[in-house]
């Protein structure tokens, strides 16, 4: 066992106030209708993972909405591997998020420079019905891409529910991404409706996209896109000049789209649970995105669950998710109004005009619900700030971290700088499955660093590289779900033999999805750490751990280190692995002999000899995906001698430039007499 790995695990918070009861009213539930006797989170979970019937149970206890009910749960679908669930059954995923059609706010739509508009229920309703009569009268019909180039807005979550009543696809990304990127993800799906802001804020910086949109329907007229909605500019409200437009080839005013509305009332279509609803991209950093299909039903039920059961949603509370629309959080958050709550959208940076304006907004608008990433958390850490010292935070409940691990530290500080009642969750799961494999149980205590519990429904274990499940041994493995759910991808799109799909997740263990996720369960709190990407895997003299040990250790220097970066490099002259640990320093500080050996040190001490870094290097940029995500892969495997053609999902390409010079290190490590930088192991 690597008890390493669970010195840290503390126990931070407990049961309090109500957290957790949805769950344990579903157990209730689930006891009373099979008379069962389900004690606690544990046995709903081995319930939920032996027995199907849990989907059906968890469709009748979130009150999914529906008009023709299923012929059975599950039965055997296209691929062995996916089944189709619900057979029969007809519904509508925004008949189920538009439930509510009353005064109460659906939506806060917020602007980085200090806009705030709220929309109630019926207010939203409007909108969406009056969107999907001008879809339909344009002609778009079921089955239709309908794609989008936006901030996370008010105008998103309308065409998005919009797309979903009339049973077109809905996609989108954020408007930072570049126009190859925009393209090699569009030029796939081939949208037949466009939409696209026109110009932008970000940082303080107004950004006009016309260039952008222009050379983005050149391309896809010709595959079949009908026409280019231009969305008014988000700083200013106005209107596209209207000599610009012949520069867009099928561009159209937002407002002119929505003249072909003739007040047709809102539909929903009547669709098969495995509709399919968004078409979301996996984030490699090379070759095209693989174009990823949810369906309608799957996206619902999972979505719901994590919002209902683990965030404990009601008509009182209000979501807000920091995201981008690209990112599969977006659509996790809109499944709050199918509980009656409030989402709130915001377009912008979290740093401008200030981080405490951010923090001090996020209080007023008494958000419940604050979905944030160990990105954010740690620069708050390092700016010295304490969230509760710079506003009340008086509603919030449930403070959520994903998109990277959170380690211990940071669980332990993010606790204490909000309030020590609020229950502090980290899922991982992913695009995928546009949901999660592990998640919070808020009716069980939280461990420091761990996340608490395997989602309901899914069967998640711990494989080694033979396929056996190692998990009860506490060694750290691959993340493996050895039993379909509900959420699994419907298809890649273009994919017709699903030859990609099956090799993407069903390859390495045959017949079994592999999420490329490495990770550990503390034998003793159950809790679960996810210890890094497992291609990303360090391995320098056989011993295998992940890069998120060594950046807990780093989290130690933020005073003078930005961000860091952990890869191994592998070269054929090379018997061995050696691990390269890259350093991006705060402005007015270098990387000097001392600090490296004091960082060799701390590693040594916290970790184990092994993982000390053979060199550390100071570099300039990390890079990342567009979702946020440090990109380790892509160094790996240009230090070790590939050379890489980043895709649009690498936010800041250029930044892998920085790293081919590694390839040869010992003349680096001279040309820049840094003798300091390899370690004396
Ligand atoms: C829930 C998640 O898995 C989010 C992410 O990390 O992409």
């Amino acid at each position: 066992m690597n008890s390493h790995l669970f010195t840290q695990s503390r126990k931070i918070w407990e049961p309090q106030n109500g957290h957790g009861s949805r769950m344990d009213n579903l157990r209730h539930m689930i006891n009373r209708k099979h008379g069962l006797n389900l004690k606690d989170y544990h046995d709903l979970h081995k319930y939920s993972v032996e027995d199907y019937t849990f989907w059906q149970d968890l469709w009748e206890y979130l009150g999914i909405i529906y008009s023709i009910p299923a012929t059975s749960i599950v039965q055997p679908g296209r691929i062995p591997e996916i089944p189709t669930w619900f057979p029969g059954a007809r519904l509508n995923y925004a008949e189920n998020i538009l439930f509510r059609n009353d005064d109460g706010t659906a939506v806060t739509a917020a602007r980085e420079w200090g806009l705030v508009q709220h929309y109630s229920f019926r207010q939203l309703r409007g909108h969406v019905r009056k969107m999907a009569a001008a879809m339909r009268a344009h002609g778009l019909k079921s089955g239709d891409r309908i794609a989008a180039v936006i901030t996370n807005s008010f105008d998103a979550v309308v065409i998005a529910l919009a797309t979903s009543s009339i049973g077109a696809i809905y996609t989108s990304t954020a408007p930072d991404m570049g126009t190859a990127g925009i393209l090699d993800r569009y030029r796939q799906i081939q949208p037949a409706l466009l939409f696209f802001d026109t110009e932008v804020v970000y940082a303080s910086k107004t950004i006009n996209l016309l260039p952008k949109i222009s050379e983005v329907a050149y391309n896809l007229v010709p595959r079949g896109l009908k026409n280019v909605v231009l969305l008014p500019s988000t700083k200013t409200g106005r209107d596209v000049p209207s000599g610009e437009l012949k520069n867009i080839p099928n561009s159209i005013l937002e407002a002119d789209f929505l003249k072909a509305d003739a007040g047709r009332p809102l539909q929903f279509e009547q669709l098969p649970f495995d509709h399919p609803l968004f078409i979301l991209y996996s984030s490699g950093t090379s070759g095209p995105p693989k174009c990823i299909v949810h369906g309608q039903g799957g996206v619902l039920l999972q979505n719901k669950k994590e919002i209902a059961l683990v965030y404990g949603c009601t008509f009182d509370d209000c979501y807000f998710q920091y995201t981008t629309t690209g990112w599969m959080m977006w659509p996790l958050m809109l499944s709050t109004m199918a509980l009656g709550g409030r989402i709130l959208v915001y377009d912008g940076s979290p740093f401008h005009p200030s981080v405490e304006a951010f923090l001090k907004f996020v209080s007023d608008q008494g958000v419940t619900i604050f979905g944030t990433s160990p990105r954010f958390l740690t620069e708050v850490q390092a700016r010295g700030l304490v969230p509760s010292r710079l506003a009340p935070f008086p509603s919030l409940r449930v403070l959520m971290s994903t998109g990277a691990p959170l380690n211990p530290p940071m669980f332990e500080w993010a606790q204490e700088a909000f309030r020590k009642d609020v229950y502090l969750a980290s899922p991982s799961g992913g695009t995928d499955i546009c949901s999660s494999f592990i998640s919070g149980a808020p009716n069980m205590p939280v461990y420091a660093g761990e996340t608490q519990a395997k989602s309901l429904g899914m069967k998640t274990q711990i494989f080694d590289p033979s396929g056996n499940d190692v998990e009860a041994s506490g060694q750290p493995g691959e993340l493996v779900c050895t039993r379909p759910h509900v959420s699994l991808p419907i298809a890649f799109w273009g994919d017709h033999e699903d030859k990609k799909l099956r090799a993407a997740y069903f390859d390495t263990y045959p017949g079994v999805w592999r999420q490329g996720d490495f990770i550990v369960a503390n034998p003793e709190t159950k809790g679960l750490i996810i210890l890094g990407r497992s291609d990303g895997v360090l391995n320098p003299s056989g011993v295998r751990f992940g890069s998120a040990e060594i950046y807990t250790v780093m989290d130690q220097f933020t005073d003078a280190i930005d961000d860091s970066l952990c890869v191994g490099q592998r070269r054929s002259t090379d018997k061995d692995e050696r691990v390269l640990l890259f350093v991006k320093m705060r402005a007015g500080h270098h990387l000097t002999a001392e600090l490296a050996d004091k960082i060799r040190r701390t590693i040594r001490s916290a970790l184990s000899p092994r993982h000390v870094p053979e060199y550390i290097f100071e570099t300039t940029d990390i890079p990342y995906t567009v979702n946020n995500k440090k990109i380790e892969i892509a160094v790996k495997q240009i230090v070790s001698g590939l050379n890489i053609k980043p895709s649009g999902t690498v936010a800041n390409p250029e930044s892998l430039q920085l790293y081919y010079k590694y390839r040869d290190i010992e003349s680096v490590a001279q040309k820049e007499s840094a003798n300091h930088l390899k370690a004396k192991l």
